[in-house]
């Protein structure tokens, strides 16, 4: 397997750049996602990796070699960057058996028969799929013939895995059971992955990395943990986890990490974004967002932030209320609660943490 490497990497259609300027260093074995809105240039990326479309700017190399640089006229063609890629239509043969479709790629090399059967068993061992060799695609299930398309992918040992959107075409419950069998099969193999999602469960679920990308930009490229708990900018924020970002006025910063934060008639301490720290005018600009996810916040009756409840929703072990606060009563939070709540009731909120920094980052990106 082999690390990726994108330099300035630029795609435009027409006038429109799907893809801008975009670098991203993913480590050998890593297993990163791609998350974004639809439209936001996941997609091309990928192609632009896979070798299916050229970029018009920018540099990509695997493993250390340059595999597209049209400053300097490289560009080479899908077959020879040996990348395995998943679909989310399957694209498996229905008049061969499971085993014919994992081993077509093989057969295409011209290897022989022996070394064919050995590599087609190795890789439906890895997929849990070695009883069903025999079978014909049609009598498997979505999240079976999914995996016999990563063992066809697997034979063909590449450098790295391209996933695009692979689960979209399953039920709930299945995408699940297959977000475990793709952690399995990265564990096993140590393959390279990039998986595209538009779902932020599923790559929060599965990736070492996430890059979230926005109109052709990457926002931010972290741990899931990381993206969650410190978010770069508002887009991030909002499209990561479920929470609130409330713009706030009244910042007062106590150290490098930490602020006190006027909320209604109470201060809340939160963490603080560096970037934020070092434009300080950001504070006073009127810029400032604090985001509040549900766990940090609760009801208490002697809390001094007051809301309405809208909507009480019960999770199995807590309720999720949606809490309208404000002196104009224009923002929702998302809290957690150990009872059920009336809607329309006055609840007080205690807020354990939070994390403030410039919602205007990255606009101008
Ligand atoms: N071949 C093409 N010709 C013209 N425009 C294209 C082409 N391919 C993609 N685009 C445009 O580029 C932008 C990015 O598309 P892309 O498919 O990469 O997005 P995406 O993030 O994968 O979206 P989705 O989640 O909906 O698949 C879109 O506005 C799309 O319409």
């Amino acid at each position: 397997m082999a690390d990726i490497n994108l330099s300035r990497i630029t795609k435009s259609f027409g006038d429109y750049r799907a893809v801008n300027q975009v670098s991203l260093d993913i480590a050998d074995g890593e297993f990163v996602a791609l998350l974004g809105p639809s439209g936001c240039g996941k997609t091309t990326l990928l192609r632009l990796l896979a070798g299916f479309e050229e970029p018009d700017g920018g540099v990509i190399s695997l493993g250390g070699q340059v595999v597209a640089d049209p400053q300097s006229n490289i560009m080479v063609t899908p077959e020879m960057r040996n990348l395995g890629i998943v679909f989310q239509s399957y694209a498996l043969w229905p008049h061969m058996s499971v085993a014919r479709n994992v081993g077509y790629p093989l057969e295409v090399r011209g290897l022989g028969r022996a070394e064919r059967d050995h590599k087609i068993k190795a890789a439906l061992d890895t997929v849990a799929l070695g009883p069903y060799a025999d079978r014909s695609p049609t009598e498997l299930s979505g999240g079976q013939r999914q995996r016999v398309a990563l063992a066809r992918c697997l034979v063909m040992e590449p450098r790295a895995v391209l996933l695009d959107e692979p689960l979209a075409n399953l039920d709930v419950h299945l995408r699940e059971t297959m977000q475990q069998a793709f952690l399995d099969f990265h564990r096993r193999t140590g393959a390279t992955m990039i998986y595209v999602t538009h779902d932020q469960a599923e790559a929060m679920a599965m990736a070492d990395r996430i890059a979230v990308m926005d109109k052709g930009h990457i926002r931010q490229m972290a741990a899931p943990e990381t993206l969650y708990r410190e978010p770069a900018d508002l887009m991030v924020a909002g499209f990561v986890g479920a929470g609130a970002v409330l713009p706030i006025s009244n910042v007062s910063i106590t150290d490098d990490r930490t602020c006190s934060v006027r909320l209604g008639d109470t201060d809340v301490a939160a963490r603080i974004c560096p970037n934020f720290v070092r434009n300080r005018a950001a504070a006073h600009a009127g810029q400032a967002g604090i985001c509040l996810r549900p766990e940090d916040v609760w009801v208490d009756d002697a809390g001094a932030l007051r809301g309405s409840v809208e909507d009480c929703v019960y999770l199995g072990g807590r309720f999720r209320l949606s809490v309208r606060i404000g002196q104009d009563r224009d923002h929702v939070l998302p809290v957690y609660a150990n009872r059920r709540a009336r809607i329309g009731e006055n609840v007080g909120l205690k807020v354990s943490d939070g994390w403030v920094f410039d919602r205007m980052q990255g606009e101008a990106a």
